[in-house]
């Protein structure tokens, strides 16, 4: 059992941020998951730890629709405003579950090629969905990641707003070592979050393994720390951090910097004037001002559900 312990957390019942301890653990899957551990180890902050230990939380089928649904009840949830992302056990991941591949991805049903390929397309589409997920979630993701991050592992964390890892963990584009090419992100996301390209080519064609201090020059990871429980202890307190600010204002900056990724500057200013002229119109704007005013934090406001 993983017991850590978080050095911030709100209070319970109110949105005030004030100091405290929270334990943070790693019990086993949680109903109605079998391969992801859910808890709430400070107010308003979720902890979704993949939860597979005995075989290196190991992606089965399972896996890829269960984090549709726990990101899906994530989104919608008011009381969550940020999301811990962590892995259980000796490694964060070993990626997609090498046995259930062969059942599903490799054993595609249909009448002829046309029907195959098709029903091959939306099979590859449904595991797309898995990680954009988290993307799509308007709450930032923490992902931290210790040991091994192996294929899968990628697409998952390069959908995740903020990386971290501890000094023994290594990163690895592993599909072209298993005669596919990466189809559920890494290709589409590693390149805008890695600013070398000649870097991201060499990742993706050799399936070199990746270190902490290279993963953290390159820009995959924003923080290396000694050890996973201190690793955890940061990933809460930043988690902590978020938590404690304006939802609408968090939320807005997450969806809008995922856009402005994906489009020009000025579509970018385009689309922020037409989200902002009505999110500018909310009560945190003022009560945060306030704040700062009265030269308080913004954690100690206490800001609406959204
Ligand atoms: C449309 C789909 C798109 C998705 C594509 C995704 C692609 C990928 O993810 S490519 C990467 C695939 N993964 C691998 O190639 C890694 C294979 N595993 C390993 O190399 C080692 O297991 C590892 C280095 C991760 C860990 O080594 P360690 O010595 O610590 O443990 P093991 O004794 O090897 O494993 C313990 C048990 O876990 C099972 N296991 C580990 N990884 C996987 C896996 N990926 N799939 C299925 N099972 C896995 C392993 O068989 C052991 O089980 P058991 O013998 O029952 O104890």
């Amino acid at each position: 059992m993983l017991s850590l312990i978080a050095r911030t957390a709100l209070t319970k019942n109110s949105s005030v941020w004030l100091p405290g301890i929270r334990a943070m653990s790693s019990g086993g899957p949680t109903a109605p998951f079998t391969t992801l551990s859910i808890s709430h180890p400070a107010t308003a902050v979720t902890h979704v730890e993949l939860h597979r230990p005995e075989k290196r939380n190991a992606m089965n089928r399972a896996f890829w629709s269960e984090m549709v649904d726990c990101f899906s009840q994530i989104a919608a949830d008011p009381d969550c405003r940020v999301v811990v992302v962590s892995g259980a056990g000796k490694m964060f991941t070993s990626g997609i579950d090498l046995m259930d591949m062969a059942s599903d991805i490799l054993q595609p049903e249909g009448d002829d090629m046309a029907r195959t390929s098709w029903n091959m397309r939306r099979i590859i589409t449904k595991y797309q969905e898995t990680f954009s997920v988290i993307e799509k979630c308007p709450k930032p993701v923490v992902v931290a990641v210790h040991s091994a991050c192996i294929g899968g592992g990628v697409d998952l964390i390069t959908a995740c707003d903020i990386r971290l890892c501890t000094q023994d963990a290594w990163f690895q584009v592993k599909e072209v070592d298993i005669g596919l090419a990466a189809d559920v992100g890494t290709l589409q996301r590693l390149p805008k979050v890695i600013g070398s390209r000649s870097l991201v080519n060499e990742l993706a064609l050799t399936a070199r393994k990746m270190y902490a201090d290279e993963a953290k020059s390159s820009g995959l990871v924003s923080r290396v720390f000694d050890d996973k429980e201190a690793m955890m202890a940061a990933a809460l307190e930043l988690a902590g951090e978020i938590a404690g600010r304006s939802p609408v204002a968090v939320q807005g900056t997450k969806v809008n910097l995922i856009y402005s990724r994906d489009h020009s500057v000025a579509e970018g200013l385009d689309y922020m004037a037409t989200w902002n002229m009505s999110m500018l119109q909310t009560q945190d704007v003022m009560k945060s001002a306030q704040a700062s005013m009265e030269k308080k934090s913004p954690k100690e406001v206490a800001f609406s559900k959204l």
